[in-house]
Order: C-alpha cells, then sequence, then structure tokens
C-alpha cells in the first residue's frame, strides 16, 4: 500500500497496515520527515490526533519516502490522506505516476470550498472517470482508530479493502451509498465546531444533546438534496462519527469551537500553525451548497465573523 500524505491519519492508517505486516509506503513531502521515520520509527511532524499522545513507532513494515514514483510503481492500492482542499494541488504533481488500474482511496472528510465537490467528483476531476475509487469514512480518531465504513461502486474493490484493513484493532463495514457517507463526513465537522462552542460556552447537556440531533437533522436533508440515502445518516459515517466527533475530547474540529464559543476568533487560532481544520471550509461552502439550515448556516455566519455564538444560540432559541 502506498499512502500519499504523512499527517496525522495518513500516519495512523500506515500503522494499522503495518500491524497487519502489509508492507507501506508513506509518501511524505520533506526529506527530513522520510528520514525520521526510517531511521527512528518516528514522524516528528505530526501526532496522532487529539494533542493527547505521540505516533507510536513505525514498524520496519512502513516506510518514508519522497518519491512518490518508487512508492506507486508496485503498489496494489493508494491510500489518499492528504485534507480535500489541498487534493488537487497534491494529485496534480503525482497523478500521472499512478499505475492503471490502481484503486485509490480517499481517506479525506470534506467539500471543496472552490467547486463545491465531494471528493468522488474532486478524484474524479484529477484521475480519470476509469480510476477505481473508495471511501473510507466514520468514526476514526487517528490517536484511537477503532471502525470506517468503506463505501464504493465497486463492491468488489471495497470487499478487498474490508480484508486488507480487518484487524484485532480495526474493523471495516461496508455502504454502497459513497455520496451519503461523503456528506456525513463533511457535515460532522460543522456539528463538531458548533458542539465545541455549545462546550466553551458552558450551555450545558440538555442544549448539546439537542444541538448535536437537530444537526444530525440538517445532515439527513442535505444527504438528500444530495441524492443520498437518509439512513446513511444513522451509520457509522453520519451519527457514529458525530457523536464520537462531538461527545468525546479528540476532535480537532470541536476544539476549534471549544474556543470560538467564548471570543477567539479564527485568525487567533489559527495563528501558531498553517494547519486549517477539516470542518472550517465546510461549514463555509454547504451554506452556499444548500441553503439556510439554522446550524449549518449559523456555524458559517460565526465562522465569517457576521455573529457571535452567543447571538448564532440566541437565533436558533428564537426560530420558529
Ligand atoms: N486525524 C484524524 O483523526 C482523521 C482525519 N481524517 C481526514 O484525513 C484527512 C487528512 O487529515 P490529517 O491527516 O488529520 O491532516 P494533517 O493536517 O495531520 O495532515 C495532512 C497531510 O497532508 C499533507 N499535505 C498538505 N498539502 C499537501 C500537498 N499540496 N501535497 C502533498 N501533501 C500535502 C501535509 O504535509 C500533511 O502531511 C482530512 O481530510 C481529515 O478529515 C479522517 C479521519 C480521522
Ligand atoms: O474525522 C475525525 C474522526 O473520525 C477527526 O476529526 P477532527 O478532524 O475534528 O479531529
Amino acid at each position: 500500500v502506498a499512502v500519499l500524505g504523512g499527517g496525522s491519519f495518513g500516519t495512523a492508517m500506515s500503522h494499522v497496515l503495518g500491524r497487519k505486516g502489509v508492507n507501506v509506503t508513506l509518501v511524505v513531502r520533506q526529506e527530513t520527515v522520510a528520514a525520521s521515520i526510517n531511521e527512528n520509527g518516528t514522524n516528528t511532524a505530526h501526532h496522532p490526533g487529539g494533542g493527547a499522545s505521540r505516533s507510536p513507532h513505525f514498524l520496519p513494515q512502513v516506510r518514508a519516502t519522497t518519491d512518490a514514483a518508487a512508492a506507486f510503481a508496485d503498489a496494489h492500492f493508494i491510500f489518499h490522506a492528504v485534507p480535500v482542499q489541498f487534493t488537487r494541488d497534491a494529485l496534480a504533481k503525482v497523478s500521472h505516476l499512478i499505475p492503471p488500474g490502481v484503486p485509490v482511496i480517499s481517506l479525506s472528510k470534506g467539500i471543496e470550498t472552490s467547486s463545491l465537490m465531494l471528493m468522488a467528483e474532486v478524484l474524479e476531476d484529477c484521475l480519470g472517470s476509469e480510476r477505481p475509487l473508495a471511501f473510507l469514512s466514520g468514526p476514526a480518531f487517528a490517536s484511537e482508530i477503532a471502525e470506517g465504513l468503506v463505501t464504493a461502486a465497486d463492491r468488489e474493490l471495497a470487499n478487498d479493502l474490508m480484508e486488507l484493513l480487518a484487524s484485532t484493532n480495526f474493523r471495516a463495514l461496508y455502504s454502497p451509498d459513497v455520496v451519503g457517507v461523503e456528506v456525513g463526513g463533511a457535515v460532522k465537522n460543522v456539528i463538531a465546531i458548533a458542539a465545541g462552542m455549545c462546550e466553551g460556552l458552558g450551555l450545558g447537556t440538555n442544549a448539546m444533546a439537542a444541538l448535536v440531533t437537530r444537526g444530525c437533522t440538517e445532515m439527513r436533508k442535505l444527504v438528500v438534496v444530495c441524492g443520498g440515502e437518509p439512513s446513511t445518516v444513522f451509520g457509522l459515517s453520519g451519527v457514529g462519527d458525530t457523536f464520537g466527533t462531538c461527545f468525546g475530547p479528540l476532535s480537532r474540529n470541536r476544539q476549534v469551537g471549544m474556543r470560538l464559543g467564548p471570543g477567539e476568533t479564527l485568525k487567533k487560532i489559527f495563528a501558531p500553525s498553517s494547519e486549517v481544520y477539516g470542518g472550517v471550509p465546510p461549514s463555509r461552502s454547504i451554506p452556499k451548497l444548500v441553503g439556510k439550515y439554522p446550524i449549518l448556516f449559523g456555524v458559517a455566519a460565526i465562522l465569517d465573523g457576521k455573529i457571535t455564538p452567543r447571538e448564532g444560540l440566541e437565533r436558533l432559541m428564537e426560530m420558529p
């Protein structure tokens, strides 16, 4: 397996596969990161997620390189772990190196803000309509991967992936609903920002439960608008990922919301690093896509600095 993107999730999935004895080549951009993985067994550039613990030691099955051509040449699967907004840029440099017929599996959750496309459409744009594609989603924090959902138009490819990934600490189930799975993964990040704000404002358990429940209703409506199956929302990629993200401490999107709630600005939150968390771009693109769903639209207005989190809450409460 070649994994494109040596961030938190690319690293975590390399560990999952490495522990199964699968040979993995992690494609990173910096020689220093590759050298650190190969020589010291650690990825100094990234925490596995949640900021709580450092990445475990790499097994010898996992090697890192900056040479995508070499990594892709004999790969049976390519896992794409570059954030949605940087996907086109990343693939523009390497897509010609991917041998024909080799499946590409997206691990990335979100909506491309410039085009309002899901990863299925972005990847088809970048890799052509013949490329076999699959998508992994669900509650899968890099620091404690547990369960994921594989979705693909091709059932045989999905079966191969479920077998490839299955282990004592990872289980993959199947869904045929690519749109429903992908919309769920994008929207849950936005709900997580809202849940973090709820927490940051100290609004309590009742408010949090109501917010997350109503957020999932908006997710279901959006899945339907985009052509997915509403029942997908009740599975791992919908409520599963939303609960894990909103009610636990691990989500970076939720952590952004927790700081926004009491009044910190996005500019200040992102000042120390150039990273933009997954939920921030979809928060802004989803309203363009669907119109005024109250929670999704409210998060966008807050991130754009048009209203404060507390004003957003008041608007929700005052809605007829
Ligand atoms: N961290 C997590 O727990 C989970 C993350 N995901 C998804 O996985 C995707 C990646 O997330 P993380 O690994 O957490 O992000 P990250 O910020 O830790 O890492 C992103 C990686 O992409 C690379 N990258 C950025 N721009 C690039 C470019 N133009 N060309 C090549 N590489 C580039 C960066 O160098 C970095 O190694 C996101 O879409 C996220 O939603 C999904 C499930 C869990
Ligand atoms: O998607 C995730 C877990 O399933 C990771 O969420 P964050 O990007 O909010 O950390």
